[in-house]
């Protein structure tokens, strides 16, 4: 199990070192519109799981949801100082 914050920075040191057979490294170098689109198809599965499939599927696809939120914050240059700002 990592926190949010340890997730981010395991991602952001893969993405610094462009770590072979990453899928984050993969992601990055496909952009912010392809990453865009995970950010909805995630929060899409989020929505329905809750709705439908009961909080275990629910809790697997927000983790997913927030990994890829993680993924378009590095692929915009942000740091998680610059989002908690806005909280
Ligand atoms: N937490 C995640 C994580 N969540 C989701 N994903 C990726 O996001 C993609 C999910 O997209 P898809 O929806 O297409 O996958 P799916 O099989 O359809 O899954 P469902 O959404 O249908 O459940 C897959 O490529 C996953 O690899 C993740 N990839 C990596 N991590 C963590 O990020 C860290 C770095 O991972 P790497 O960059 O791969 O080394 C590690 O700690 C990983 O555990």
């Amino acid at each position: 199990m990592k926190t949010f914050e340890e997730l981010f920075a395991e991602l952001q040191a893969k993405a610094a070192e462009g770590t072979p057979g990453s899928s984050t490294v993969a992601a990055l170098e496909r952009g912010v519109h392809f990453i865009g689109k995970k950010v909805v198809e995630e929060a899409a599965e989020s929505w329905m799981a809750a709705e439908h499939e009961g909080p275990e599927r629910a809790a697997e696809e927000i983790s997913q949801l927030l990994y890829q939120a993680q993924v378009l914050m590095i692929a915009t240059g942000l740091d998680l100082k610059d989002v908690y700002r806005h909280l």
